[in-house]
């Protein structure tokens, strides 16, 4: 599903006779398979970020490939990659990233507007999948109406309502107190289980990184597979 092979990436910060280069990713290599959770562990700056953003393409490596169900996209243009994003990959973020202008109903929807579904297939859609991860009784309210635990399942709502066939996930429990993580954990679970969704998880946390399957660490940029 996906497979990464000898990506490396050095950002180059200051002027061109004073550059600087910060080395973020070496040579890493990832495969994960078709329904697997997968979480990704390390400290602040050890390059999960980029890594992320490199799997999703909002950043080009600088060498290495990536494959992702068969196609490789490091040589994609931005309206490729912008394309194959949105078939491909649902995003869930630690601060949700929702739109505040929005109900939660509006922002699930949203994607599907992008994507050129016709208004009465939209609605049938987000209220069969807010019905799906208990999200009914807030359909009308607007984020600042809600509260973490419902902003993070509107988040994975809108993340899914485009059957993406992986899910990519920044500290999803980052900002939520740890009951609400559980809640979260156990929604990702399930829909792992009963969609068959997979998840590249990034996380702080070795609770989050207990429902994957497999765990990775990453440390200065360089990536292994734990035990
Ligand atoms: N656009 C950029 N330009 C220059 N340096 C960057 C850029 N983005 C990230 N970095 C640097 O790359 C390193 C890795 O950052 P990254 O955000 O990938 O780490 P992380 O492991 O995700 O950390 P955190 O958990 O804090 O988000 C850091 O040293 C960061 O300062």
């Amino acid at each position: 599903m996906i497979e990464i092979k000898h990506v490396s990436h050095t950002f180059k910060i200051g002027k061109k006779d004073n550059e600087q280069e910060i080395p973020v990713l070496t040579d890493v290599a990832l495969h994960v398979h078709k329904g697997e959770v997968v979480a990704i562990v390390g400290k602040s700056g050890s390059g999960k970020s980029t890594l992320l953003q490199t799997i999703a393409g909002f950043l080009h490596a600088d060498v290495g490939s990536i494959q992702i169900n068969g196609q490789e996209t490091m040589h994609f243009t931005e309206e490729q990659h912008a394309a194959f994003r949105l078939d491909n990959f649902g995003f869930v973020f630690q601060n949700f990233q929702l739109m505040p202008g929005l109900t939660a109903f509006e922002n699930i929807e949203l994607p599907l507007i992008l994507q050129g579904v016709p208004s009465n297939e939209r609605k049938q859609r987000v209220q069969k999948l807010m019905e799906q991860i208990g999200l009914t009784e807030v359909a009308k309210h607007y984020p600042n109406e809600l509260s973490g635990g419902q902003q993070q399942r509107v988040s994975i709502g809108r993340s899914l309502i485009t059957n993406p066939p992986i899910i990519l996930a920044d500290e999803p429990t980052g900002s939520l107190d740890s009951e609400t993580e559980q809640e979260i954990l156990a929604l990702i679970k399930d829909l792992n289980e009963a969609l068959g969704i997979t998840f590249i998880i990034i996380t702080h946390d070795d609770e989050v990184a207990n429902v994957a399957h497999r765990r990775f660490r990453m440390h200065d940029g360089i990536l292994k597979e734990e035990a």
